[in-house]
Formats: structure tokens, sequence, C-alpha cells
């Protein structure tokens, strides 16, 4: 996508070196677009841990770099197997981590040990490309069913939709996944707007979602967290696309917290709860998303905080709870598959069942 005209990924390789692994610092945006020179792979950690990247399809493509960087310090079977493991451990429920690093590791098991950077950075290079294509497929799948609202609506009539946390460009390597066929839509003409949720406690939609949108000229309004509800019950919602960490083999969909709220609150008003995600954020091997994924609890302290900037410019946290309140911080939780209307994948759509799923991806369920 571009900022300024000018287009950029999420995560590129500096051309000086041929080495260093460049992101955008998402923990300043949306005050300042600041690039970020990792070099080594606790670089690459700190990076995830930290969301200075972050988004499922993003942190694999990262670590996936994290993991060349380290083999060019040490390309041994053991170092390559321990630094996978703890690029693999720094998020736990974005499904996208774990597949990259174990495909790079299949890939880098079966090459000598001096061939291995150049291979390292060769198969992370391909996943960047593959995540930004399947995302662009999702767009054209998504924009379908956008176009099919439209044509329901009088002319010029607003299409609104909804949309959690960010599962934009900057959460993927490009295109975004839920945000794609938005883009795809305002591109050719369509009357969308886009209701931002907030997605407290780290404001992912206030200030991701709508930095982007904004700078791609797309109109939207954020609001707060439990404003979507009220919205949809006043006929002021008509669609809810959402991006996703892990889907199940049977359709169950981790997101960020809140997701299950929005999707409630869509079945109950009749609104369809669309989930968008490339193959890459299905794990096969797990069919409850309730009882078998992990859920990441983040630090209390981004739930008694807020991060925003002054007037002078510079970036300020300030508490907002009580000195001795306790704050608890789930960042994901997880919606049923009987709450999704359906799925947009990069193979076009399906119901968010394991029939639905094996129609698309046969062969793929265990
Ligand atoms: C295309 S990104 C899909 C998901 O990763 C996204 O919706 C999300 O929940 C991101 O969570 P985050 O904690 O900001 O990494």
């Amino acid at each position: 996508m571009k900022i300024n005209g000018v287009p950029y990924r999420s995560v590129w390789i500096d051309q000086t070196d041929n080495r260093t692994v460049c992101i955008f610092d998402q923990t300043k945006l949306p005050f300042s677009l600041v690039t970020l020179q990792l070099t080594t792979s606790a670089e690459v950690a700190h990076a995830i841990t930290s969301m200075q990247v972050r988004g499922a399809p993003l942190i694999g493509a990262v670590a996936a770099y994290g993991l060349a960087l380290a083999l060019s310090k040490d390309a041994s079977d053991a170092a390559m197997e321990d630094e996978a493991a703890m690029l693999a451990a720094t998020r736990p429920t974005a499904i996208n981590l774990r597949w990259a690093i174990e495909r790079m590791l299949t890939k880098l098991r079966a090459v000598a040990e001096k061939d291995r950077v150049a291979v390292a950075y060769d198969e992370a290079g391909h996943i960047c490309d593959e995540d930004a294509a399947q995302n662009e497929a999702i767009g054209r799948h998504g924009l379908e069913l956008i176009r099919e609202i439209a044509k329901n609506k009088k002319s010029g009539e607003k299409i609104n939709i909804l949309t959690h946390c960010n599962a934009g460009w900057i959460a993927t390597v490009d295109w975004g996944t839920a945000l794609a066929p938005i883009y795809m839509a305002y591109d050719e003409g369509l009357p969308v707007h886009v209701w931002v949720d907030e997605t407290r406690p780290r404001n992912q939609g206030a200030a991701l979602t709508a930095w982007e949108l904004g700078s791609h000229g797309v109109p939207h309004t954020v609001i707060v967290d439990n404003a979507g509800g009220h919205l949809m019950q006043h006929g002021k919602v008509d669609l809810v696309i959402v991006g996703t960490d892990r889907v199940t083999a049977q359709g169950d969909v981790a997101n960020k917290i809140g997701t299950y709220l929005k999707a409630l609150a869509a079945h109950d008003n009749g609104i369809p709860f669309w989930v968008a995600l490339p193959s890459t954020t299905i794990d096969w091997r797990v069919r409850d998303g309730l009882r078998e994924i992990p859920i990441e609890e983040r630090s209390p302290q981004e739930v008694t905080t807020v991060t925003g900037e002054t007037a002078a410019g510079e970036l300020q946290t300030v508490r907002i709870t009580p000195q001795g309140s306790n704050a608890a911080n789930p960042a994901f939780d997880v919606t049923p598959a009987r709450l999704v209307t359906g799925l947009i994948t990069e193979r076009g759509r399906c119901t968010a069942s394991a029939e639905g799923l094996r129609k698309l991806f046969p062969g793929s369920i265990s």
C-alpha cells in the first residue's frame, strides 16, 4: 500500500546490506512513522513481544526473517532449533507465527549449514510475497461481498462496515485481510464508510486502522468499543469484517479481545459477520477454539494506562485507574463458528465449518 503516494510493505530488507530487517514501529503510530532496523533475532523477538510489529501474518513473516538473522550468526543445527523455539514463543495466539517458523525449519533442516543463511532469506521472502498475494486475493473475494450489499442499496447510499482491531496492511505484509476488500471497494468508487472500534487496551483501531484508512482516503469514524451494538440496533451497520489470529478446523475464530461481543451483537441484529484470513491462519490441528487455542495474557499496565501525544508532540503514558485496583488483560477471545456468517480466504468464501473449509482446502483437515 502507499504512504504519501510511495508504495511500501510492512517488512522489507535493507537494500544496502541485503541483511537488515526493516519494519515500521507500530507503537509510534499514528503520531510518527518511524522505521526500525532489526539486526539480531533478539531485536526481532523484542519487536514482536513489544508489538512494534503485530498482526498475525506480519509477525509470522518478521519471525521468519528473525531466523535468517539468527543463522547469519550461527547456522548450526542446535542454534537454529533454539532460535526457532525462542521466536515461536514470542506470542502464543497467532498461529501464523508457528506456521512460518515450522515452514522455515522444514526447508532449512534439509540444507547444509553453509547455505542456510541464503536459503533462509529466500524462504522468508517467499513467505512475504505469498502473504501479499493471498491478501490481495482475499480483497477480491471480499469485494464481491461488498458489491452484493451495494446492489441492495439506493445509488450512492453508504455501505457501513464495522471492523475491530487492525487487520489492515500493516498487520500483514501488504493489503491486510479485513481491510483489503474495503480498500478495493473504495478504489472502485463504492460509497463505503467504516466504523472503527477503538480496540482497548492498545487501541489498534483508533491508532492504526484509522491511520491506514485515513491515509488511503477511506471515510471512517472511530467509535468506542461499546458502541457497536447500539449502532447495529439502529440499522447503522450493514456488515462486520474482522481479521483473525487463528481459525480452527471447524471454523472457530480467535481474534482481538471484544470480537466475540461484536459477533453476538451482529447475530442478534441479523447483521452479516465475516472473518477474513489467509489459509496460513488456519490451525488444522485444533477443532474446539474455546478449549484448544491459547489466549495471550498481556500486562495489566496496558489496561491501567493510556498512551497519547501531548500538545508538544511527545508520547505520554498516563494512569487511568486507582493505584490499588487490579487489572486483567486477556488479549484475544474466541468466537464460536455458529456466530460467524462466513470466512473470506484467498480461495474464496466459505461457511465457518469443517465442511466449508474442506471444500476450499481439500485434504487439509486431518
Ligand atoms: C490480519 S491481522 C489479524 C489479527 O492478527 C488482528 O485482527 C489482531 O487481532 C491483531 O492483534 P494484535 O494483538 O494487534 O497483534
